[in-house]
């Protein structure tokens, strides 16, 4: 079956994936194009939505996208610098604001019987973040809404289904953001709200087979949860033409390759667990650089899965975990070569000679929505619950050349804190948690003797999707407790801190 798709085009905005989200929490699929690769299929969409910027209309750097298959043909909604730039374009007129508009505002004036504003009342918070303003509408536009500071809040066009708001519905202190959105997809587009995980996971069943047909596949797991709902969802497809590989890196948690491969058994997955730890561990030896350690990983992954795939015969395709965020970071809006801060491990670079053509069920939704898919089949919410953990492992958490007596401390380390996260409760209240062996000993004195040792360093991050990220205000008990069991038992171990810092500036992982 076919949905109803909108098209989200994104000028750079930080709330473009929000407003993804939204559009998809009302049941309605939503993709999002950079404002510059407009898709060809432009029948294929039922409505626009145009994001947000940190450009401005009347800079040198004006992003400037031909919108005439689009405008006044598909219903469109203008949002920000699109409100801005519909203006700015067609005989109105954009100027920087006398006053700061940020965050709250409320709105004062609505049109009466607006679609656009139906069931949203005159006082609605509604979230601002601007310093260009609409001086004057564009040609036919109508002003639908106003707050205390921004006359020209919305407008729409008459004779043309095409709305723009100055302010963000996107967000969730617009209170009544969701609701204009369904105003306009729904009440002014007139789209369906079919789109939901039950239907996502019978559609890509059905894919899945009618793509794969008898081959055989083979995937990387790794107990994480885009590979393992991905792995449930091709083996409902092909069921034993599908063969899984966790890899045992030597850089996993404690006990976590026997935990994961006993809980697969449970799923009725076939899976092959491989014990690479000693090659790991060789390809690493010496190597200090950040950089260099993710390539060591990185190439060692692919030697495993090539002398895997040799193993089983006639295997056509590969499958991934890739979810929407990853495919979404590899198109950015300004298209132009981003800084690479890390080279994050994936199995996706698997070079040409393994000759494997890609299946990638999940690449068009978010982590949440993996969540749901997941729970819609079956899959232990236990798992569907646990925290990220990078391909590389521990290897980004030892800084430093990388040790088997490094990892046994770090092993040890981690699990005193993400147990202890657990039995306070708050493990569900972070979004991941770790921790890091640093690469300095300190003085201590323990049992009247002076100690030389290692310092960890422990890290609990608060986040939606990895990008930003704060840290986590954890209890003094919680922290005083662990630190004392960390120095207690872990032989190697005696000064233990808490990294304060949010990303940006730093980032989550230490390397
Ligand atoms: N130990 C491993 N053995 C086999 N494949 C792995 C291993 N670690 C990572 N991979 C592969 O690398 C991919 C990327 O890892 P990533 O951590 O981004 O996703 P994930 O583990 O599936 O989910 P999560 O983000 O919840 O950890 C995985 O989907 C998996 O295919
Ligand atoms: O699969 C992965 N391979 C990698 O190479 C990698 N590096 C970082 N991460 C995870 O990505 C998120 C953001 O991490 P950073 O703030 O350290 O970049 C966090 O969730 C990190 O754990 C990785 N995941
Ligand atoms: N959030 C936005 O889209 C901002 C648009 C534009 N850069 C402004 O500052 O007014
Ligand atoms: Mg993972």
């Amino acid at each position: 079956m076919q949905h109803d798709k909108v098209l989200i085009l994104d000028f750079g905005s930080q709330y473009t994936q929000l407003i993804a989200r939204r559009v998809r929490e009302l049941n309605i699929y939503s993709e999002i194009h950079p404002f510059n690769k407009i898709p060809t299929d432009i029948e294929s969409y039922k409505a626009v939505i145009l994001s947000g910027s940190p450009n401005s209309v009347r800079g040198e750097d004006v992003l400037h996208p031909d919108l005439t298959d689009i405008r006044g043909k598909k219903p469109m909604l203008a949002v920000c610098y699109g409100a801005q730039y519909l203006a700015h374009f067609s005989g109105g007129n954009v100027a920087p604001s006398n006053t700061r508009e940020y965050g709250r505002a409320n709105l004062s004036y609505i049109k009466e019987e607006e679609t656009l504003f139906s069931k949203i009342g005159s006082g609605s918070q509604v979230w601002m973040s601007h310093s260009d303003t609409i001086k004057t509408l564009p040609e036919q536009g109508v002003l639908i809404a106003s707050t205390a500071d921004v006359t020209n809040a919305a407008y729409k066009i008459e004779g043309e289904q095409t709305y723009a708001i100055q302010f963000h519905p996107e967000v969730y202190h617009s209170t009544d953001g969701k609701q204009l959105l369904e105003n306009f997809l729904v009440n002014i587009a007139g789209i369906n709200q079919d789109w939901t995980p039950d239907s996502f996971v019978e559609e890509t069943v059905d894919a899945i087979k009618e793509k794969v047909g008898n081959d055989k596949v083979v995937l990387g797991l790794s107990g994480g949860v885009d590979s393992t709902v991905a792995a449930v969802l091709l083996n409902k497809a092909i069921g034993k033409n599908l063969y899984c590989i966790f890899v045992n890196n030597g850089l996993l948690r404690k006990n976590e390759f026997e935990n994961v491969l006993t809980q697969y058994e449970g799923m009725g997955l076939n899976v092959k667990g491989v014990d690479a730890s000693q090659r790991f561990l060789d390809a690493l030896a010496g190597i200090e650089d950040p950089e260099a350690k993710r390539k060591a990983i990185g190439n060692a992954f692919i030697e495993v899965f090539d002398d895997e795939a040799h193993k089983l015969t006639d295997v056509k395709w590969l499958a991934q975990g890739t979810i929407y965020p990853d495919v979404i970071e590899s198109v950015s809006a300004t298209g132009g070569p981003s800084a690479t801060i890390k080279s994050h491990h994936n199995v996706g670079g698997l070079p040409d000679f393994m000759k494997l053509k890609i299946v990638e069920p999940l690449r068009a939704i978010f982590k949440d929505e993996v969540r749901r898919v997941g729970n819609t089949l079956g899959v232990d919410p236990e798992l569907l619950g646990r925290h990220p953990f990078p391909g590389p492992g521990l290897g980004i958490r030892i800084l430093g050349d990388i040790t088997a007596e490094k990892v046994r401390i770090l092993q040890e380390v981690d699990a005193i804190f993400i147990n202890g996260l657990k039995s306070w409760g708050l493990y569900d209240k972070v979004w991941q948690a770790g921790a890091m062996l640093l690469p300095v000993n300190s003085v201590g004195v323990m049992g009247d003797e002076r100690t030389y040792e290692k310092c960890v360093a422990l890290r609990a991050v608060e986040s939606t999707d990895g990008m930003t990220a704060d840290w986590v205000n954890l209890p003094y008990e919680f922290l005083q407790k662990t630190s004392n069991e960390i120095i207690n038992k872990v032989k190697g171990v005696n000064r233990v801190v808490y990294d304060i810092s949010s990303k940006p500036p730093a980032t989550i992982e230490w390397e």
